[in-house]
């Protein structure tokens, strides 16, 4: 299959290690120096052999014709991205964390919804860390629409890619997990496991996964003990929103945090607190 990437950060690359192998990938970022970079020397990540050949672009020098073009940016440039590809026929497969994005997606697009539970780092402009491995769960955005074939086609034995039907389901378990352990550990600049192992920030956990049950009618214990497990199984992970602090980046808290406040009719005070003094945190560091 012939595959464009929007974005050469750690997903973007992770993805173009492993699906370089079997398929034509053409990367396309924003920057001249990580456009020669991938085109002299490939990608190189820890969980693939050898430098993967790639093609690379300037995203802002037009699109070429496509099968598949995965959005693999933070939530914050989908609108810019989505404007570079307005003229896309291929399907358009969206990576980001929280559920904002969604809202953006425009009808004509034929999108597949991703959701990633690889862990990874991003090195350099061609270097990509895997961390923790795992799945990517792809389900289409439209009712009706499948895809499944193509969705067939990039999985690899130790880079599951994985078809399934329902989007809302998949994005929203991954939300719950984004929503308690995302801010509390960029907060308290703790690893995932201190969701478990601290006191507090394990009452605070408790009650921000109560406010999120509440807003989509999900069963609370179960959940709770669903974030739980991802707490332990990830305990050693900075959290992706813990790294942007510490980086001094703009976080995804508006997409995920914000995303539950937007959609909630009640008051979710924890979610409140938490958005505010992420941003709080945000500008202390710019
Ligand atoms: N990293 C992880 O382990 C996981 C990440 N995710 C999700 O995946 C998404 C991507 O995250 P991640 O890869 O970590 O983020 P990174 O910050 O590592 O990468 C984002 C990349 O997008 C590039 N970019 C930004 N705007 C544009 C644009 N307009 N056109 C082309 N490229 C652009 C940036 O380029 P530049 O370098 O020039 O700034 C950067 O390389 C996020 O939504 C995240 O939540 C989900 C699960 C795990
Ligand atoms: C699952 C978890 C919390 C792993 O760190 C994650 O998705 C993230 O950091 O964004």
């Amino acid at each position: 299959m012939d595959i464009a990437i929007v974005g050469g950060g750690a997903i973007g690359l992770l993805t173009g290690a492993h699906l370089g192998r079997d398929h034509t990938v053409h990367m396309y970022v924003r920057r001249e120096e990580q456009v020669e970079q991938l085109k002299q020397e490939g990608i190189s990540c820890s969980s693939v052999e050898g430098a993967v050949p790639v093609h690379s672009h300037l995203v802002t020098e037009g699109f070429l014709s496509h099968d598949l073009v995965i959005i693999a940016v933070k939530q914050d440039q989908v609108p810019s991205v989505l404007q570079e590809i307005r003229n896309t026929n291929s399907s358009v497969l969206f990576l980001q964390n929280g559920m904002a994005h969604l809202e953006l997606i425009p009808d004509y697009l034929n999108a597949l919804i991703g959701v990633v539970d690889h862990g990874a780092l991003k090195i350099d402009d061609r270097t990509v860390e895997h961390l923790g491995k795992g799945t990517i769960q792809v389900a289409p955005f439209k009712k009706g629409a499948t895809g499944q074939s193509l969705v067939d086609e990039l999985y690899q034995e130790d880079f599951p890619v994985l078809y399934r039907k329902d989007y809302q389901k998949l994005m929203v378990a991954k939300l719950v997990v984004n929503t308690v352990i995302n801010p509390l550990t960029a907060l308290f600049e703790v690893r995932n496991k201190q969701i478990n192992d601290n006191p507090s920030i394990q009452r605070l956990a408790y009650t921000l996964c109560e406010e999120v049950c509440s807003v989509f009618s999900l069963p609370h214990e179960e959940e709770w003990e669903r974030v739980r497990l991802v707490a332990e199984r990830t305990g050693e992970n900075e959290s992706s929103m813990f790294k942007d602090i510490k980086a001094g980046r703009k976080t995804e808290i508006d997409a995920i945090s914000g995303y539950v406040l937007r959609k909630s009719n009640r008051d979710v005070p924890y979610h409140q607190f938490v958005v505010d003094a992420i941003h709080a945190k945000e500008r202390r560091g710019s």
